[in-house]
């Protein structure tokens, strides 16, 4: 930098600008990680991110036609993100369009719904399908509603509270709906009859098709958890991102559902997020941030070593 450049304030004041400028965009971009708690989604941003980043590198070395190819990448990929993540982004919209920026950050908080002793009334069917042996496959959602894409075939459309004699009833071999999955969305059976997509892994030769379903819906979604009871042995299985913990006696599995639920929040009765613990998480991700960053770093170096 040469001093006569230094001392020119037009100079200084479009560097001032353009760094404002970074800042903000890197600043909205991490919000943005932030407010995304789902990891599939996450990776896609992450990869959005990188995009814009090389485009704007790209411009700014004034590499011309890497600069148009990649610039034609970012807007074919934004249209592409808008048609996946539309019921994300309509409900990001909403939220914005209603004043609720606070909530925005609740969002990826949320667990199993309590209300109304639903974890009871699952646990208590569970239960009573193990003991008498009927096969059962329950999806629980954890906070957001996982995109019907994610299932193989959407199965029927129930909307019925959730009770202990609903659940037995579905699962009993000469109903319906008892093959596939139930869904629990927000304290209610959504739907019934649900055909998950089949993990790629064996966790075990004695377990079949119905185990493989759990772990596979649990790999793809990380919002969602997955109860699983054997037709063969009555065991009690629970799938939770593509690993199942068994056999677990219903007991285990209620303090695992609890554990998962303990940030449950059912937005009408939950205060809002206060601006201290949003500092807080935004605090603890921008240290767990630079941890892994440094860690990257480190192992990199090691490798070259
Ligand atoms: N992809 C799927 N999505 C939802 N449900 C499924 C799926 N695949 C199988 N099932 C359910 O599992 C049942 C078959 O289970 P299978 O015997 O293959 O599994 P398993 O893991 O050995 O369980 P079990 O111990 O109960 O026999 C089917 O009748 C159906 O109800």
């Amino acid at each position: 930098m040469s001093s006569g450049q230094s001392q020119d304030p037009a100079w200084l004041e479009s560097w001032l600008v353009n760094s404002i400028d970074i800042g903000l965009v890197f600043a909205v971009a991490y919000i943005v990680l932030v407010i995304i708690g789902e990891r599939r989604t996450l990776w896609m941003v992450r990869g959005f991110i990188v995009l814009m980043l090389a485009t704007a590198i790209s411009n700014w070395a004034n590499l011309r036609l890497l600069y148009i190819a990649l610039n034609s990448l970012v807007t074919g990929s934004a249209v592409a993100m808008a048609v996946i993540l539309q019921s994300e982004f309509r409900q990001f919209l909403e939220k914005l369009g209603r004043g609720e920026v606070l909530q925005l950050f609740a969002a990826s908080r949320k667990g199993i719904p309590e209300s109304d002793g639903v974890i009871d009334q699952i646990v208590e069917a569970v239960k009573e399908l193990s003991q008498n042996r009927t096969g059962a496959l329950i999806i629980i959602e954890i906070g957001s509603p996982i995109d019907e894409r994610d299932f193989s075939v959407p199965g029927v459309r129930l909307n019925a509270e959730v009770s202990r004699e609903l659940l037995q009833t579905i699962f009993q071999p000469k109903t319906l709906l008892h093959d596939g999955a139930v869904l629990i969305r927000a304290s209610r059976v959504a739907a019934a009859g649900v055909i998950l997509p089949l993990s790629e892994r064996i966790a075990s030769r004695q377990l079949g098709t119905r185990h493989r379903a759990a772990m596979g819906i649990t790999e793809r979604v990380a919002k969602c958890v997955c109860i699983v009871v054997s037709e063969e042995t009555g065991s009690i299985s629970l799938a939770d991102k593509g690993v199942l913990n068994r056999p677990l006696t219903s007991s285990k599995l209620k303090e695992l559902l609890e554990a998962r639920s303990f940030l449950a929040g059912d937005d009408k009765t939950k205060p809002p997020i206060s601006i201290d613990t949003l500092k807080r998480r935004i605090g603890l991700k921008r240290l767990s941030f630079i941890s892994k960053v440094f860690r990257f770093r480190s192992s990199a170096s090691r490798e070259k070593k």
